[in-house]
C-alpha cells in the first residue's frame, strides 16, 4: 500500500466554551493553582499546550494519594493496575523519584503466587463498588481483588529506566523492580496457560481492562447469572449511566466475582471453572511487549540467565497471535476459548499487536489501512469499535469511545512500523482533543464531548508524557 496520509492538523484555536470540568461533578476536587484554566482558552497553541500540561500536573497532584494515584476521586477511589503502571509515565516528567514509587506501591501488594491484582485497597472508601469487603481476598493484608489487569509495567520500567536523568536511581530501582516483574509474568504463563498455547487466558472482563467491549458480549452472555446479594452500584451516581455497563453485565461481573472468591482465587482452580475464557488482545499484547522489554531489561541489568525463559515465552506467542487474524477484514480478532470461536466483534484492541510488535510487515500495513478507514468515519481517533458496526455506541465506555491511552499504544505500533503519517495523525486529532475537551476519562469520537470521570489521571499522563516534549504538529513536520 501507499503511505499512510497525514490529513488533519492541529488547529490553532480551541473552544473558549469548553472549560474544564471541575464544576461538572458534585465530587469534584478543588484543584490549587488556577481554576478554569482551559475556559477563554488562548488563541496561540503554544500558551494553551502549556495550560493543558500544567492542568494534566495539577490533576496527578490532587490525586496522588501518597506512592500511589487514583484513576479519578470518587469514581475509582483506589489504586488500579494499569492506570498506575500509565501514570508512572506522566509522573516521570514531573518527578523521577515519584514514578519509581507508583510502581513500588503496586507491586507491594503482589501474591505470593506472584498475581499483581486489578485494584488495590490501601484506604477504605465508601465511593466504589465492589470494594475489598465484597472481593474478601485473604492473600494480601493491606485488601486487593483477586483478578489482575494488562502487565504494562515492564514496558514502563524500560521506558523509564531509558529516559532517567536520575541514572543511579533507575538502576537501583529496575533491579529492584525486575524479579517481581519476572514473577508476574511467570504467574501469567502458569495461571493463565496452564495448557501451554502461547496465549493467555483472561477470566474476567474486569481483567481486560476494555470492560464492556463488544468483544466480550457472547460469552458474557454464555455466563449464567448465580443468585448473588442483592447490591447497589456506586459508579451510576458518579457517571451517567448511558456511559456505563449495562446491570445485566454488573450481574455477570458479580457472578464471576463470587465463584472465584468461592474457591480464594486459587489461581490453579479458576482458569479450569471460570464460565468465562476469553483469549484478550490487549492483555497479550501489552504481556508479548512487556516481555520483550523485560527480556532487555534482563540483558541490561545483568540477569542473562532469565533470557531464555523469556525467549521462550516470546516465541510462543508470536505463532500462536497468527491464530488471531483476520485477513479478510485486516483487524486482530480476540478468541472465546470456551467455544473456540474467534470474536466477530471489530475494537480498538485489534490493532494492538503494532504495539506488541508481533504483527508482520504486511498485516501491519493492513492494519493501518482499516485503522484509517475507521477514522474517515468519525471526527475524533481512535474510537474503540468500528464505527460501521451496529454495536458502535459512541458514548458507552469500551463500546465506541476515545481513550486516550489507546491512542498512545497505537501511535506507538504505528511508529515502530513506519506509519509515521497515520501515527501523526493521531497524536493531532488527539491533542485538539484534549485542549478543546479537557482531561477526562473518554470522550464521543463523534462529538468530542468529554466521558466518564473527570480529571482523569491515566488522559493527563498520557498528556504529560506525550506533550511535554511540545505540541505534535512541531514533531510531526
Ligand atoms: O469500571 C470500573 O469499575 C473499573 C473496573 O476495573 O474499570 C474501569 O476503570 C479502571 C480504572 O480507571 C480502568 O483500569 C479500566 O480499564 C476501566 O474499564
Amino acid at each position: 500500500m501507499g503511505p499512510v496520509k497525514c490529513l488533519k492538523t492541529v488547529p490553532a484555536q480551541v473552544h473558549a466554551h469548553q472549560s474544564f470540568h471541575a464544576n461538572d461533578v458534585s465530587d469534584a476536587p478543588v484543584l490549587p493553582g488556577p481554576k478554569n484554566i482551559l475556559i477563554g482558552a488562548k488563541e496561540d497553541a503554544s500558551k494553551s499546550l502549556k495550560d493543558l500540561l500544567e492542568i494534566s500536573k495539577q490533576i496527578l497532584t490532587e490525586n496522588d494519594r501518597g506512592g500511589y494515584t487514583i484513576p479519578a476521586k470518587g469514581l475509582y477511589p483506589y489504586q488500579w493496575n494499569w492506570d498506575s503502571a500509565l501514570v508512572a509515565l506522566g509522573w516521570a516528567t514531573l518527578n523521577e523519584g515519584r514514578a519509581w514509587e507508583e510502581l513500588e506501591k503496586l507491586f507491594s501488594a503482589q501474591w505470593e503466587d506472584g498475581l499483581v491484582p486489578h485494584i488495590v485497597f490501601h484506604q477504605p472508601s465508601p465511593t466504589y463498588f465492589p470494594g475489598p469487603e465484597i472481593w474478601g481476598s485473604v492473600q494480601q493484608p493491606m485488601g486487593s481483588t483477586g483478578i489482575t489487569q494488562p502487565p504494562v509495567a515492564a514496558i514502563t520500567v524500560r521506558n523509564l529506566y531509558e529516559t532517567a536523568v536520575n541514572k543511579d536511581l533507575a538502576l537501583q530501582k529496575a533491579k529492584e523492580l525486575f524479579p517481581m516483574i519476572l514473577a508476574w509474568h511467570r504467574w501469567f504463563q502458569s495461571a493463565r496457560d496452564p495448557e501451554g498455547t502461547g496465549l493467555v487466558a483472561t477470566l474476567h472482563p474486569w481483567e481486560s481492562g476494555m470492560d464492556n467491549s463488544p468483544a466480550w458480549d457472547d460469552a458474557l452472555h454464555n455466563v449464567p447469572v448465580d443468585q448473588i446479594p442483592p447490591y447497589v452500584r456506586q459508579d451510576l451516581g458518579h457517571v451517567d449511566s448511558a456511559m456505563r455497563p449495562k446491570k445485566d453485565e454488573y450481574d455477570r461481573y458479580l457472578t464471576l466475582l463470587y465463584r472465584f472468591r468461592a474457591v480464594n482465587y486459587d489461581c490453579k482452580q479458576l482458569y479450569f471453572l471460570s464460565p468465562f475464557r476469553v483469549t484478550d488482545l490487549c492483555t497479550n499484547s501489552v504481556l508479548y511487549r512487556a516481555n520483550l522489554d523485560l527480556r532487555w531489561l534482563a540483558v541490561e541489568l545483568g540477569q542473562g540467565e532469565n533470557v531464555k525463559e523469556i525467549d521462550g515465552w516470546i516465541e510462543k506467542a508470536r505463532d500462536a497471535f497468527d491464530t488471531l487474524y483476520d485477513a479478510e477484514e485486516g483487524l486482530y480478532k480476540c478468541k472465546d476459548q470456551l467455544t473456540g470461536k474467534l470474536v466477530a466483534a471489530k475494537t480498538s484492541a485489534g490493532f494492538l499487536p503494532l504495539f506488541a510488535r508481533v504483527a508482520s510487515a504486511s498485516q501491519a500495513a493492513d492494519l493501518a489501512r482499516t485503522l484509517e478507514r475507521w477514522l474517515n468515519r468519525v471526527k475524533h481517533s481512535i474510537p474503540s469499535c468500528d464505527p460501521e458496526a451496529p454495536n458502535f455506541e459512541p458514548l458507552r465506555y469500551w463500546r465506541g469511545p476515545v481513550w486516550a491511552i489507546i491512542n498512545w499504544m497505537i501511535t506507538d505500533g504505528l511508529r515502530a512500523y513506519g506509519f509515521e503519517d497515520l501515527a501523526c495523525r493521531i497524536e493531532a486529532d488527539t491533542y485538539e482533543l484534549l485542549l478543546s475537551h479537557g482531561i477526562s476519562e473518554y470522550y464521543n469520537p463523534v462529538t468530542g464531548a468529554p466521558a466518564g470521570g473527570k480529571l482523569f489521571s491515566w488522559t493527563a499522563a498520557m498528556c504529560l508524557a506525550w506533550l511535554s516534549k511540545g505540541a505534535p504538529a512541531a514533531r510531526c513536520k
